[in-house]
């Protein structure tokens, strides 16, 4: 298990990007899920040792991952947000380049290693293709290749669905729950439904904070029989906002459809529906950003 522990950093433009972080990250697929700027590429960069924490601690099964960096890099796989290849180089070529930076020296062991991985991620018959004309289902899947040389215990992925299609999408979460089975895999992302979809443990994160974690399962239980819905005029939007709770907002075939929460129908016209993670991650959002406020 991952523990991470009271984990604070604040950038030298006194940013707070983390504050106190403590999370607990067992085997298996674990969300981290915020808005843009809420922290999650820092807690990446900090647990793959590309920056260090002002304070706090990691472990992975008790081993200390800040103390040896060497050591936690080569446990660890990691795709980044922006991840870039060389767009005239071969996957096939590319991959072995990695292997080879990953310290895998051997010839016919980084050969068998290269085309195993190629074939796990659905790359074998474009093997041979440059970089540069796959589409960004297929650098995204070259990417968690070049992550899993080395057999990591722990794949950290960043926002790895931003832009693909529905079909490249549903392919790379596959793809990311399989290695879930045998690692500790982050996938960190803004949008809700990848975790809704993969993963059986989750963190909300915002400013730097940890709203809620626990199971997506349990948070949308807690919202049962407190969520409502009504679809009104775009004009009428303000007028519910000062009266209500407003979960999310939605563009309904040019009409405006809004989630409320509410104990009881909060009026005429409101029908109530089955939570969804949606309505945690912005009902959690939003009680921050009122707390905030106060
Ligand atoms: N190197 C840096 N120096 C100063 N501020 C930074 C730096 N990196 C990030 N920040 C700021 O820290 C906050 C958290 O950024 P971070 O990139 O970790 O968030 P994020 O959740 O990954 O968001 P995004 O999805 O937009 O990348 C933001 O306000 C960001 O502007």
């Amino acid at each position: 298990m991952l523990a991470i522990r009271d984990l604070s950093k604040t950038y030298a433009n006194g940013v707070r990007a983390l504050r106190e972080v403590t999370l607990d990250i067992p085997h298996g697929m674990f969300g981290l899920l915020g808005p843009n700027g809420a922290g999650k590429s820092s807690l990446m960069r900090t647990i793959a040792t590309l920056q260090d924490p002002d304070r706090g601690s990691i472990t992975l099964d008790g081993q200390d991952l800040l103390a040896d960096k060497p050591a936690t890099r080569r446990l660890l796989g990691y795709l980044p947000q922006e991840f870039g290849v060389y767009p005239k180089v071969s996957a096939e070529a590319m991959l072995d380049h990695f292997a080879v930076l990953k310290g895998v020296t051997a010839r016919s062991e980084r050969r068998e290693l290269v085309h195993a991985l190629l074939r796990q991620v659905n790359l074998w018959d474009v093997r041979k293709r440059k970089l540069g004309t796959f589409s960004g289902g297929m650098r995204q899947r070259f990417g968690i290749a070049q992550a899993l040389i080395g057999a990591p215990r722990l794949v950290i992925v960043d926002e790895p669905t931003a832009g693909l299609d529905p079909e490249e999408r549903n392919r790379f979460l596959n793809l990311l729950a399989e290695i879930g089975e045998r690692t500790v895999v982050i996938l960190s992302t803004h949008i809700v439904e990848d975790v809704t979809d993969l993963c059986p443990r989750m963190a909300i994160l915002a400013q730097g904070q940890v709203l809620l974690t626990g199971e997506p399962l349990q948070a949308i239980a807690s919202l049962e029989g407190r969520v409502w819905r009504r679809t009104i005029e775009k004009s009428e939007l303000d007028g519910y906002r000062a009266r209500m709770t407003i979960l999310s907002t939605r563009l309904m075939a040019g009409r405006t459809q809004i989630h409320v929460l509410a104990d009881s129908s909060p009026g005429e016209g409101f029908v109530a529906v089955a939570p969804d993670l949606e309505d945690v991650y912005f009902g959690r959002l939003r009680a921050q950003a009122t707390a905030r406020a106060a």
